[in-house]
């Protein structure tokens, strides 16, 4: 009988670099309906490659906004040919690919407000839009504007401490400069520019929605600590920004109901809540339903941290964005560029290619490995900038070589001591309540695991990420509907089926890495002064 009752729900929406993907939520946090279009497979038509254009100079990278738009309609359509139940959705919101933007043209927002029901929305929008390719987060053409911004503002970790990261190529404050330099025109003839999250938002509600402050910590223009647009970091990037912006809100606010053309075109209740879009990342963090002392762990092509954080400390390294679900805190992104391909290549020089015989060898060895520390570092790290493999004995001796066992287990160790200190090093504290969240391909591997968990010193869970930008915004949706009661995220997602425990720490791991990590920290300070020089 419950299956054909009435399921009162919320929607997560997800547009990500490779498609649009929804979720449908219940009451019980039970996902009962997902859907995506591919924008390779299903949309032809824009000749993507993995959802972008590279352009020729091998730098530029953009995406069609029209199929965004007509992604949406595509599974618009696909839910109501399956008899989907438009009626029973509380609210939605949603996630968006982090940093790119997309560009109104004026008059836009009457179109979007005057949307027919008889029409899909990309046949309504197509002269919406002043540029047609919106720069992605792949992008990497804009490094001029970058050393701009931080001159403006007085260097590079003067712009950390404002907005939360140095300049970044793919950050939006960056690429709007950019379009402002090399296309005024279409510039002039912009009347707001969104984030893919909130452009994505604005579809829904059929106006322009407000860019959240999670999101717009993405750009290089939003003071994270004050939660406004920087004036000094506007007005380096373009002329009027502010007003093409329009003003960041809190990521919890319900930013009005769902547009009419649901309504009549889908059948959407009227009184359908649109809650704030977000970012990709911030959504996840949402997903994975992540507390104050917590650490997710993605442990994949490259390894990502998502951090909550309560005081940040700005660097030059990772990015510390508003929090998405605690308002007065903040969330950091890590990347480690040398993830699974670096295991893979010790698992086939050092384990016989064989998962099995590498997990024998972290089995067979020593917490702290003897006191032998290894970098492992085959394309250029991202965090710290360093490429090649150093490796060095108790005595801090480099040394050219480790035996199989003992490569393996430095290996491991180094990339976790490496994701330790660098949390650290933005602010991140192990607390007592610290969970890890893991996730990726390296998450399958308990005896991966029981390292991160020894050199952590805090319990590590998995847990399945597939949907987290989706599902997070899904709960996101739920608790809007709360907002003005005080109710915390954590009371609205509690019926989500719980983290599996897999790993906690050894007895007497925190004493070997509480000695073993600040000689890790200094080894890599050394190798950094080695490859990069003397001091400026
Ligand atoms: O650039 C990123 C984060 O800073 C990526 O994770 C994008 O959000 C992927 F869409």
């Amino acid at each position: 009988m419950a299956e054909h009752a009435a399921r009162r729900c919320c929607l997560g929406w997800d547009f990500s670099t490779q498609q649009v993907k929804v979720v449908a939520v219940d009451a019980e946090l039970n996902v009962f309906y997902e859907d995506s279009a591919h924008f390779d497979r299903d949309l032809l038509e824009f000749g993507t490659q993995g959802g972008v254009h590279v352009h020729e100079d091998g730098l530029t990278v953009t995406s069609p906004v029209l199929m965004w738009v007509r992604a949406l309609d595509i599974i618009l359509e696909r839910m109501k040919a399956s008899g989907f139940d438009f009626s029973q959705v509380l609210a939605l919101s949603g996630a968006g690919q982090q940093h790119g933007s997309v560009y109104w043209k004026a008059g836009a927002s009457q179109v979007l407000r005057s949307l027919s029901p008889d029409l899909p929305l990309h046949k309504q929008l197509q002269a919406c839009f002043s540029i047609s390719d919106s720069p992605v987060w792949m992008d990497s053409s804009t490094t001029d504007q970058c050393r701009q911004l931080e001159a403006a503002v007085g260097g590079a970790q003067a712009l950390s401490c404002l907005t939360g990261s140095r300049a970044y190529e793919r950050f939006t404050g960056n690429q709007i400069a950019k379009i402002y330099q090399q296309n005024p025109e279409a510039y002039s003839h912009t009347e707001r520019i969104s984030l893919v999250s909130s452009f994505a938002a604005s579809l829904f509600l059929g106006s322009y929605s407000p860019i959240d402050c999670s999101d717009g910590s993405g750009m290089n223009l939003l003071q994270i600590k004050d939660k406004v647009w920087s004036r000094v970091c506007l007005a380096a990037c373009a002329p009027h920004l502010e007003e093409k912006l329009g003003s960041p809100v809190p990521s919890c606010s319900v930013v009005g109901a769902i547009s009419s053309y649901y309504v009549q075109r889908y059948g959407f209740p009227p009184g359908c809540q649109v809650v704030a879009f977000t970012g990709d990342n911030p959504a996840s963090l949402a997903g994975m339903r992540l507390e104050e002392g917590d650490i997710a762990v993605s442990l994949g092509t490259s390894d990502t941290l998502f951090l909550w954080l309560q005081e940040p400390m700005p660097a030059l390294e990772g990015h510390i964005f508003c929090n998405p679900i605690g308002s007065q805190h903040y969330m950091a992104l890590l990347c480690f560029k040398n993830g699974s391909l670096m295991r893979e290549k010790i698992r086939d020089e050092s384990a016989s290619c064989s998962w099995s015989e590498f997990s024998e060898a972290l089995r067979s060895t020593e917490m702290g490995n003897g006191g032998n520390l290894g970098f492992y570092f085959d394309v250029m790290e991202i965090t710290p900038e360093i490429i090649g493999r150093h490796r060095f004995s108790a005595e801090n001796h480099k040394v050219p070589a480790f035996p199989r066992d003992v490569e393996i287990r430095a290996l491991i160790e180094g990339q976790f001591m490496a994701k330790r200190i660098h949390a650290e090093g933005l602010g991140y504290r192990v607390m007592p309540k610290t969970k890890i969240l893991a996730t990726g391909g390296a998450s399958h591997n308990r005896d991966i695991l029981q390292v991160l968990a020894d050199v952590f010193g805090a319990p590590v869970y998995v847990i399945d990420t597939a949907n987290s930008a989706c599902v997070g915004s899904a709960y996101r949706a739920f608790h809007g509907l709360a907002a003005g009661t005080d109710v915390p995220f954590s009371e609205v997602v509690k019926l989500a089926p719980p983290p599996r425990l897999a790993a906690t720490p050894t007895p007497g791991a925190s004493q070997v890495y509480e000695a073993l990590l600040p000689r890790y920290a200094k080894l890599e300070q050394r190798i950094l002064s080695q490859t990069q020089g003397p001091p400026e």
